[in-house]
């Protein structure tokens, strides 16, 4: 039966925006037995200082974490790309419940949550100029799963009480996103799109093997949020991720054997 769809969904968006059904769309899914060992991958190396975390914002379809990029401070380099990306923002995308949420899937398996890390390529002067780039952007995804609760993100979902409604913002400072990551630093690379309009196909996309934690009671935290401005009816802020989109030939590169 239909549920009453307030935002334009995934479905929706090909209407406005033509690109939706473009060569490079993501996510995607990744299937392992079908990914490519390239041993000229390099190792990431991720250089990022606490002091550029700025705010807190909730727009309306996530929220983020921002960061300074008037420097070099926070930085991505080496793994698929070349020269030095700046770290913009990181931000989430979540289900209803614990069997959805994730964008990129691994043979079919959906995680209840996952992180993006958006950085721009320097060779740009900002993010605007970068993100219409087949080369513009490097988003690193991180899977979250069901487990412990996740001392790392504690911090993140506290900050969420402040930012209920769309349009709230507030400080965010001295955070390292390092923490979030898991141990191991393989990934999955490919060349791939924005998931949300404007659906820009300039993304390198670095999604890594192992997921972190998330306890349910903290998937609890971003179901709290909403959708919504203060003083419209409250809907949930749930299932803000785009399904799986045709790899259309495309080739997925492992940095691991
Ligand atoms: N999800 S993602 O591919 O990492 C990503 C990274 C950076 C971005 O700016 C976006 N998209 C974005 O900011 N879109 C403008 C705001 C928005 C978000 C969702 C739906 C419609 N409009 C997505
Ligand atoms: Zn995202």
């Amino acid at each position: 039966w239909r549920t009453v769809k307030r935002h334009p969904g995934p479905e929706k968006w090909a209407e406005s925006f033509p690109i939706a059904n473009g060569p490079r769309q993501s996510p995607i899914d990744i299937v392992p037995t079908q990914a490519q060992h390239d041993h000229s991958l390099k190792h990431l190396k991720l250089k990022y200082d606490p002091a550029t975390a700025k705010g807190i914002l909730n727009n309306g379809h996530s929220f983020q974490v921002d960061f300074v990029d008037d420097d070099n401070s926070s930085t991505l380099a080496g793994g698929p790309i070349s020269g030095i990306y700046r770290l913009r923002q990181f931000h989430f995308h979540w289900g209803s419940s614990d069997d959805k949420g994730s964008e990129h899937t691994i043979a079919g398996t959906k995680f209840p949550c996952e992180l993006h890390l958006v950085h721009w390529n320097t060779k740009y002067p900002n993010f605007g100029e970068a993100a219409s780039k087949p080369d513009g952007l490097a988003v690193v995804g991180v899977f979250l799963k069901i487990g412990s609760a996740n001392p790392r993100l504690q911090k993140v979902l506290d900050a969420l009480d402040d930012i209920r409604s769309k349009g709230r913002q507030t400080t965010f400072s001295n955070f390292d996103p390092k923490t979030l990551l898991p141990a191991s630093l393989d990934y999955w690379t490919y060349e791939g799109s924005l998931t949300t309009p404007p659906l820009l196909e300039s993304v390198t996309w670095i999604v890594l093997k192992d997921p972190i934690s998330v306890s349910p009671a903290q998937m609890a935290k971003f179901r709290s949020l909403l959708f919504t401005s203060e003083g419209e009816a409250p809907c949930c802020m749930v299932d803000n991720y785009r399904p799986p989109q045709p790899l259309k030939g495309r080739k997925v590169r492992a940095s691991f054997k």
